[in-house]
């Protein structure tokens, strides 16, 4: 990479503006003297600035903005400021905030930032994506706005989540923020008060479905895959109808997968991985009821199945572990409604209309809440689980907070301070008598960065099903005995750089050994994964 600017102009070009940290000779070659003041700031004084600029703010979706701003101004700046603490600054440009962005995007956009392909282009994405000025990238985060977290369809108001998870491949994992590019197609939306309102962005049209939408989808997936050959494609936020399909007739073609459907069930067994280590009990010997029958839970009731073969059961024995309840009850085999990707988890049983009743009878040793709507795991139900488990498992996983199933006050409390929680959205320590819990974070935050590190090493040419059990392995080796004690099942967010190169390392280690590497194999895959992970350090000008 290397600046094509000089004079004021650089001053605008965020890959390379230093802003206040030009050094007085670099101003004066580079003809920008005058037009910053005096003092030549140093990277660590600019980020304690921003930590002042933040600290005036007293709502979240204002510091989501300041930091889109610095992201469009100073690109080294954004990344060294998240960087200096990701547990705190993660739930500013991921969820929850990112959530009540993407509701109010169309009004508070400020500078666009990725690619918008609308379906009315359909015929010329090529072109479109021609226009992108990096020619070299690796990582697309794609998204058509219609599930976005648990929010429903938004619409190109959904652009925040390619955003938000990219930004985070350069936090998390180093992935260089040149190699990537956020995309949202807009085939429409169904969304009522977004097509009414005058400040909504994309196209005012009902979403496009059928052999429309999948030949928009297959157009696509050819540009990218002749402009940007070693592309990894991460699909994000579809609604199930689209993500399940595309997911499947892509995964054999190219070098991609679905995050919500597989990233989020690595993240799921690294967490079953470290409950099992706090209640000392064997998989094959867990049984999971999901609130939910989507992307999320059919992704993640598969990879624990899969896991459980590992152990030594049968692929039908640990399916029949794994159960799924939806907004018409628990998914049984009578059932007339069952998709053909929810029916490798339709039992055979009478139905259920009450979740409390399905916990009575399934007897699950853990729940997983991947259903969008909040509070559904109630009193009643953590009562349940606790009433059959000494440990039972709750994981509410829906996005952003206002979604989630429970608390992790509500679960602890309800549990005697016997659940072993996580949450996809962040809940801080609960204290319980003279115990305190410290909730982790089910988010596949922990797997795409890692995911996309050990793509980008290895320039891998497929993304298969055993690296997310390995990735999962990855994550849960690593964590402590002393983080078990205080309840946590992940690493550390604040050292989350550190715990996703190591998962980056391991996956990339499978890659080779599945021979889907297009690089030569290293001889010390970690070394080779450091020495390409980024930093914020100002590029040369
Ligand atoms: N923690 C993490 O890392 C991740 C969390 N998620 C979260 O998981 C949630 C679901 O995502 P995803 O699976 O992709 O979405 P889907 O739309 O594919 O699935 C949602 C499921 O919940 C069901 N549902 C809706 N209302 C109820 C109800 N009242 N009771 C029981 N089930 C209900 C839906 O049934 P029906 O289709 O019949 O309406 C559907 O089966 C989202 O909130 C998302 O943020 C997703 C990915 C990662
Ligand atoms: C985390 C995530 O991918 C989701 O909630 O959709
Ligand atoms: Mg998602």
């Amino acid at each position: 990479m290397s600046a094509t600017l000089a004079g004021p102009a650089l001053l605008h070009d965020p890959a390379f503006n230093r802003g206040s940290a030009f050094a007085a000779a670099d101003r004066a070659r580079l003809g920008i003297e005058g037009f910053l003041p005096p003092v030549a700031d140093t990277l660590e004084t600019q980020v304690a600035r921003v930590h002042v600029q933040l600290g005036t703010l007293d709502n979240d979706l204002q510091k989501y903005l300041l930091l889109s701003d610095l992201q469009a101004r100073n690109e080294t700046l954004f990344y060294a400021v998240l960087m200096s603490d990701p547990a705190v600054f993660m739930p500013l440009v991921y969820t929850p905030t990112v959530g009540e962005a993407c509701q109010k995007f169309d009004h508070v956009l400020r500078a666009a930032r990725g690619m918008y392909l609308p379906i009315t282009a359909k015929g010329r994405l090529k072109e479109l994506l021609a226009n992108w000025p990096q020619k070299d990238v690796r990582f697309i985060v794609v998204t058509d706005g219609e599930r976005i977290l648990g929010l429903g369809d938004l619409g190109v108001n959904g652009m925040g989540i390619p955003v938000g998870k990219l930004a985070l491949y350069t936090v998390c994992a180093g992935v260089p923020p040149e190699l990537t590019l956020p995309i949202t197609l807009d085939v429409g939306t169904n969304t009522a008060t977004l097509l009414e309102d005058p400040l909504y962005l994309g196209l005012r049209q009902h979403r496009v479905r059928g052999a429309d939408y999948d030949a928009f989808i297959e157009e696509f997936v050819s540009a990218i895959m002749e402009l940007y050959p070693k592309c990894c494609l991460q699909w994000e936020d579809f609604a199930n109808i689209n993500a399940v399909p595309i997911l499947a007739r892509y995964r054999d073609q190219t070098c991609t997968y679905n995050d919500d459907i597989q990233g989020t069930a690595a993240v799921a067994v690294a967490g079953i991985y470290g409950a099992l280590r706090i209640s000392g009990q064997k998989l094959t010997d867990q049984t999971f009821l999901f609130l939910g029958g989507g992307s999320a839970a059919t992704g993640i009731a598969e990879l624990i199945s899969q896991a459980m073969v590992l152990e030594g059961a049968t692929i039908e024995e640990a399916r029949a572990r794994n159960w799924l309840f939806d907004v018409n009850g628990l998914m049984v085999k009578s059932r007339t409604d069952i998709a053909g990707f929810q029916a490798p988890f339709a039992h055979d049983h009478a139905p259920l209309t009450s979740f409390v009743d399905a916990i009575k009878q399934i007897k699950p040793t853990g729940i997983v809440g991947v259903s969008t709507v909040p509070k559904l795991f109630n009193q009643a139900v953590i009562e349940a689980m606790a009433e059959i488990n000494d440990r039972p498992i709750i994981f509410p996983y829906s996005n952003p907070t206002s979604r989630s199933e429970c608390t992790a006050e509500e679960a602890y409390k309800w549990s005697g301070g016997r659940a072993i929680f996580a949450s996809g959205s962040p809940f801080p320590p609960v204290t319980l008598g003279d115990k305190t819990f410290v909730p982790g974070q089910g988010n596949n935050v922990y797997i795409f960065p890692a995911m996309g590190m050990a793509v980008l090493a290895t320039e891998a040419t497929r993304v298969t099903e055993d690296m997310f059990i390995v990735a999962a392995q990855a994550v849960a080796e690593q964590v402590t005995q002393e983080d078990l004690d205080r309840g946590l099942i992940y690493p550390p967010q604040h050292d989350i750089r550190t715990a996703s190169l190591h998962v980056a390392a391991r996956v990339a280690e499978r890659i080779f050994d599945n021979g889907l590497a297009r690089v030569p194999r290293p001889d010390d895959i970690a070394a080779h994964i450091e020495a390409l992970a980024y930093l914020p350090v100002y590029p040369a000008v």
